[in-house]
């Protein structure tokens, strides 16, 4: 897994603004390729990707040989292979472009709303007790108790909004010029200001409290609102936009899965110990609940 972190991280780090020199001056691709440096590394980290993937794919392919599989969402890709004659190429591309856009996006999310609820302990203690009241210490929630957790969805809608996972979006590109609203729009790169909508006065209140009050009421799945047309009515834009929208929603939701946190030194652990002796706080004791998230 260190490998696939390492190449994700990389490849993660092209896509900020400014780091992809030929993305903003496109001439520079006729260059021969020993001048282009983007390409020898995108050339590597691809080799490499490619090389732990077929790994996988070949030993999760010998488990189905010898029915010792358990569910993943690769036997679904290899089905989805059998059906419309895919190769390994494309096939191998499917599954590593799932894992590369669905793990780094949702452990950030998760760090963020750890600082984000320490930030905020009056929204972390209704959310609790939301949590507590409706699926109680003994089970963790499924997707079943989504209509009666709105606290919960509002928060989680919130965080979208209050910590977007990227300052600038992805970069998306205009095929031709346009005129938008009197604004013409050259055909080029574009940088979405992702905090700059997230924080936009004209649509939220008051941008700049974490409240997930706001989004009460809201009803809409995260995937049916990132698909409004006006970007005024939709909850937040952390899932991008148009047609390299966030495919997440598309996907089967997965059940409720444990978190582990490994605090990373020992002074860490015993600054948690000590904030936890020193902490005053209402919330039931974590022994007696199964799980939080
Ligand atoms: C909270 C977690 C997530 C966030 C905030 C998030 C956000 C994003 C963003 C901002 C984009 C770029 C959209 C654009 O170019 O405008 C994107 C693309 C994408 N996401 Fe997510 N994502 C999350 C989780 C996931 C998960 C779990 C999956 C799948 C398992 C997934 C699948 C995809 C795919 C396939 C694309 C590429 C779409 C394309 O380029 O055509 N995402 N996501």
């Amino acid at each position: 897994m260190r490998e696939v972190f390492d190449i994700l991280t990389r490849a993660a780090d092209s896509v900020l603004p400014g780091r992809v020199l030929v993305d903003y001056i496109p001439i520079l691709e006729r260059l021969p390729e020993f001048l282009q440096p983007w390409l020898w590394s995108a050339n590597s980290l691809r080799r490499r990707e490619d090389a732990i993937h077929a790994g996988f794919l070949a030993v999760l392919k010998k488990q189905i040989e010898t029915g010792a599989e358990s569910y993943c969402f690769g036997i679904d890709v290899l089905k989805l292979q059998k059906k419309k004659g895919l190769d390994d190429r494309l096939t191998i591309d499917i599954l590593k472009g799932i894992i590369v856009v669905g793990s780094e996006t949702t452990s950030s999310m998760m760090q963020s709303i750890i600082k984000v609820l320490a930030m905020h302990p009056e929204a972390q203690k209704k959310a609790q007790e939301e949590l507590d009241r409706v699926v109680g210490p003994l089970r963790l929630p499924t997707w079943e108790d989504s209509p009666n957790l709105p606290y919960i969805r509002a928060l989680i809608k919130e965080l979208h909004r209050f910590a977007p996972l990227l300052y600038v979006g992805v970069p998306h590109a205009s095929t031709e010029e346009i005129t938008y609203k009197g604004l013409t729009i050259p055909k080029t790169i574009l940088l979405p200001n992702a905090w700059a909508l997230s924080r936009d006065p004209e649509r939220y209140q008051d941008p700049d409290t974490f409240a997930p009050e706001r989004f009460l009421g809201d009803d809409l799945d995260s995937f049916t609102s990132a698909k409004q047309s006006d970007y005024l009515k939709r909850d937040h834009i952390n899932y991008g936009w148009g047609r390299r929208l966030c495919q997440d929603g598309f996907i089967k939701k997965p059940k409720a899965f444990r978190v582990s946190i490994t605090p990373r030194s020992d002074e860490a652990v015993q600054v948690l110990l000590q904030s936890a002796e020193e902490a005053v706080t209402e919330l039931p004791d974590a022994d007696t609940v199964e799980s939080f998230i």
